[in-house]
């Protein structure tokens, strides 16, 4: 409830604010390692291997995305969300390498979780990684995505995931009912138990362009991905976006990307009262990197504000590449 204080001087709103303790005190909002999803690239090959476009961050060898999940753990990061990076020569026309069951993410779901079974492991459904032209599904002659076919092929890639050990399915193609597909073969096949955190309002945005440089899909990419993500200027679809997903089964909903949405982290928050996952996307990442790199701006100040901010909008947690960066100054 909002109060409406009395005038000057009966209130001094400066009261609150004049020493670390009671500003401590009187706050509103903290922000812990638990709040965080470290997202984590992993490649098929032995050694780091650099993301020019995200400074600080390494594509891992399905090794060292082990050596991740211990030092989430150790961090107190719940959860990893993993991306694989696939070579060109790893992808084709219906993106088949994301069914393969013993592909580069159930090999290094199988890696985390014997090296950090408590730590949770999410994975990205969506063939983009996969896929010869970049998109997101199947890609018919005439340019367009099918939707149902597309779905059936997500369905298996999300057993293919839990399968393997995945926790929680994180489906980011925006497919119309694919959330109820997967959640039906769930049932199904058994996996009760496992969650599945929908993309519910993901944007046709700019700011993923460093993500597609680390997935290797950047160059694939054929047009746009106008047809299956949102319009920037739509809030409303947001919201028919997120009831749909919550009534075919998700367990949780995403937005993304994140602060230049937090109007939309905060609508489906209060609107729903789920957990609402924020995803600071790649280029959030790479703005503020590049700023301080500069010495623009002070990087771990805005680092710490900007994940603060998503904790405000009402996010239960935020997907982003800060996350060890950000845990270890939390004193994680
Ligand atoms: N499906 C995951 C993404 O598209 C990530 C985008 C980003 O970090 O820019
Ligand atoms: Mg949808």
């Amino acid at each position: 409830m909002t109060h409406f204080p009395q005038a000057f001087p009966a209130t001094r709103m400066r009261r609150l604010r004049q020493a670390p303790w009671i500003r401590s005190l009187a706050g509103e909002n903290v922000l812990t390692p638990a709040d965080l999803i470290w997202a984590v690239f992993v490649h098929d090959g032995e050694d780091r291997m650099p993301v020019g476009s995200l400074p600080g961050i390494d594509r891992l060898s399905v090794k060292d995305a082990a050596r991740a999940a211990i030092r989430a753990r150790e961090l107190g990061i719940p959860a990893i969300a993993l991306f694989p990076y696939i070579g060109a020569d790893g992808k084709d026309e219906t993106g088949s390498g994301a069914l393969d069951p013993d592909g580069l993410v159930p090999r290094a779901l199988k890696a985390m979780k014997d090296a950090a079974p408590e730590v949770g492991l999410i994975t990205d459904v969506a063939l983009d990684a996969y896929t010869s032209h970049g998109h997101d599904g199947l890609l018919d002659e005439d340019g367009t995505i099918p939707n149902d076919a597309t779905t059936e092929k997500l369905v298996q890639q999300a057993l293919v995931h839990v399968g393997a050990g995945a926790d929680i399915v994180a489906p980011s193609d925006m497919m119309d009912g694919r959330i109820g597909a997967i959640r039906t073969a769930f049932e199904e096949e058994n996996f009760t138990n496992q969650m599945i955190l929908a993309y519910a309002a993901k944007y046709a945005s700019g700011f993923y362009g460093p993500y597609r440089d680390a997935i290797g899909s950047a160059t694939a990419l054929k047009g746009d991905k106008k047809t299956y993500q949102q319009d920037p200027a739509n809030s409303d679809e947001a919201l028919r976006e997120v009831a749909l997903d919550l009534a075919e089964g998700a367990d949780m909903v995403m937005v993304k990307p994140g602060l230049p949405y937090l109007d939309i982290v905060q609508r489906v928050s209060s609107t729903f009262g789920v957990p609402t996952i924020a995803y600071q996307v790649s280029g959030e990442y790479a703005q503020i990197k590049a700023a301080a790199q500069n010495g623009w701006i002070d990087g771990d100040r805005v680092m710490m504000e900007s994940l603060m901010c998503f904790k405000r909008a009402g996010a239960s947690g935020v997907i982003t590449y800060f996350a060890e960066e950000a845990a270890e100054k939390l004193g994680g």
